[in-house]
């Protein structure tokens, strides 16, 4: 099959026997569930630009494996080039949604174990990378979205896992089989989980010879037996129940996160690609976060559309034209494109490891992760400050369309002439859904926490400049001479 088109992805997802659980009950109809249903339309996404050929560059590559053509998203880069159209294609369909698309997650786990199994097999001799190499190209065949599963739900944060009350607090393996083995726990926060045909178990932090039963990856058919989905809330997300869409801010897409348990879960060796390897744990932890902290190039696509909104909501409101708000307009710009800077830049200077891979610079895409941190945050606080506070005070659509009062705020809510209120409805929603309401999940939360909170990038960052250099060159300059 190679690549699948929108459709095909949808029917592809009705197959699929999903536990998945929301308000306390099971979703019998994930794909049509209409909290799930805008998540599912972003992903679909992925797959309809892949044929178009408008967007054939950027959306698809050539499979390293196959010769074939394959959706960039199940694509191992081969370049700086294929890193660059990485960054480039999130930030258009950051920019088309207008939320997270999620299918970054599994790509990025995907690129990161392809580096960390042929590393693992060059130094103990194991055959992981045959193993991983199999299921990508099974992977590839079939064009599968993939959620990218690292986060544990950690515990008490100051003991590793080992000396954790509940020793579930991260997942691992309670026991080996001839044909496999048996995992427990969960992993939170995961992006576009039930809108996954598969689910990439990875570590999540550098772990000691103590952890060795945490030091587990492999992958699973998303709907395993003893998986569970329990899907996360999103503020504002009720409101997609409404029979109106203006509420919504977004009337198409949206993203979701879920937590995933495994229940006892039998994975077959075939499909699994670390375990207890707890010395490449560090590594493959280091590897995905710096491709995911690449991904976030989808924030400057999303600040795009958030950019737009606060245009033209200052045009409808009259006050396009006063010098603050143009200058305003000019600093989330420069935030915008400063953010897609960084992304570019640590794709550029990617390098060829030694499975044959192109990794990021690891320096360059924490800097441009720490910017996507603050940046997103500044952008939406002048988009507030622009559009004034009727985007938090705004009656709803159906007030609008009430005999009794709607018309007093289709008189009271008019702005310049010429222009529609419902119109600027619309418009307010939007700015307040990704700055407040459900787009706002990725938007600005998982800004600062997706790809790890702050402070791991400050660490990579501190680990990585080459201080010693820095010095030299000072001293030099004010003809410090030192004995060696
Ligand atoms: C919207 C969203 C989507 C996400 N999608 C995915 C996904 O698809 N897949 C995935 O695997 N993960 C995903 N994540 C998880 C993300 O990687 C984590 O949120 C992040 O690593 C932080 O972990 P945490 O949420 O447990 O917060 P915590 O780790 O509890 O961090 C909270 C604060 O405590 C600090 N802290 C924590 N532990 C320590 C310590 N030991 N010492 C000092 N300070 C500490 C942190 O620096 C931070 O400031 C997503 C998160 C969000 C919000």
């Amino acid at each position: 099959m190679a690549m699948m088109t929108g459709e095909q992805y949808e029917a592809s997802l009705r197959k699929l026997n999903l536990q998945v659980y929301q308000f306390g009950k099971k979703v019998e109809n994930v794909v049509d569930d209409p909290i799930i249903r805008p998540s599912m339309n972003a992903v679909k996404l992925t797959y309809e630009l892949a044929h178009q050929p408008e967007y054939e560059d950027l959306m698809t590559a050539t499979s390293h494996i196959s010769g074939k053509k394959i959706n960039r998203f199940t694509h191992i880069h081969q370049s700086t080039d294929d890193l660059v159209k990485k960054t480039k294609m999130g930030r258009l369909l950051g920019s088309l949604t207008g939320c997270c698309f999620q299918r970054c997650v599994g790509m990025d786990a995907m690129n990161a174990l392809s580096i960390v199994t042929y590393d693992i097999d060059q130094k103990l001799g194991t055959e992981y990378n045959k193993r991983f190499l199999k299921y990508l190209a099974y992977v590839q065949e079939n064009d599968l979205t993939c959620d990218g599963a690292m986060t544990d739900p950690k515990g008490d944060r100051s003991l590793p896992p080992h000396k954790q009350p509940d020793p579930d607090m991260f997942l691992h393996v309670v026991e080996e089989k001839e044909d496999g083995i048996v995992v427990r726990g969960a992993k939170a926060h995961q992006t576009g989980a039930v809108n996954s045909h598969e689910i990439i178990v990875m570590p999540t932090i550098s772990m000691r010879e103590a952890d060795a039963e945490y030091a587990v990856s492999f992958a699973l058919p998303a709907d395993a037996e003893g998986i569970t989905y329990i899907m996360g809330r999103q503020s504002c997300d009720t409101r997609k129940l409404e029979a109106g869409k203006i509420d919504r801010g977004n009337s198409l897409f949206g993203g979701h996160e879920a937590l995933v348990v495994f229940d006892d879960v039998f994975v077959p060796w075939e499909r699994v690609f670390m375990y207890k390897e707890f010395e490449f744990a560090g590594q493959l932890v280091e590897n995905f976060a710096s491709y995911h902290r690449q991904s976030y190039a989808c924030k400057a696509g999303v600040g795009d559309v958030l950019i737009g909104a606060t245009q033209t909501i200052a045009e409808y409101n009259g006050a396009a034209k006063a010098s603050h708000v143009k200058d305003k307009i000019i600093e989330m710009n420069h935030l915008n494109e400063t953010l897609f800077c960084g992304s570019v830049a640590c794709a550029c200077e990617g390098g060829k490891q030694p499975s044959g891979t192109y990794l990021v610079n690891t320096l360059l895409a924490n800097v441009c992760k720490q910017n996507v941190t603050r940046f997103p945050y500044e952008i939406a606080r002048l988009a507030q400050d622009i559009a004034g506070g009727l985007m938090v005070t705004l009656p709803s659509e159906d007030d609008f369309k009430s005999p009794e009062v709607g018309e007093w705020l289709t008189k009271y809510y008019k702005t310049c002439e010429g222009i529609s209120t419902e119109n600027r409805n619309r418009m307010l929603r939007l700015i307040e859904n990704i700055t407040l309401g459900t787009a706002a999940v990725g938007y600005l939360t998982e800004s600062m926490h997706g790809a790890g909170s702050p402070q791991a990038q400050r660490i990579m960052i501190s680990r990585q400049v080459n201080m010693a250099q820095k010095q030299k060159a000072a001293k030099q300059l004010c003809g410090i001479k030192e004995e060696e």
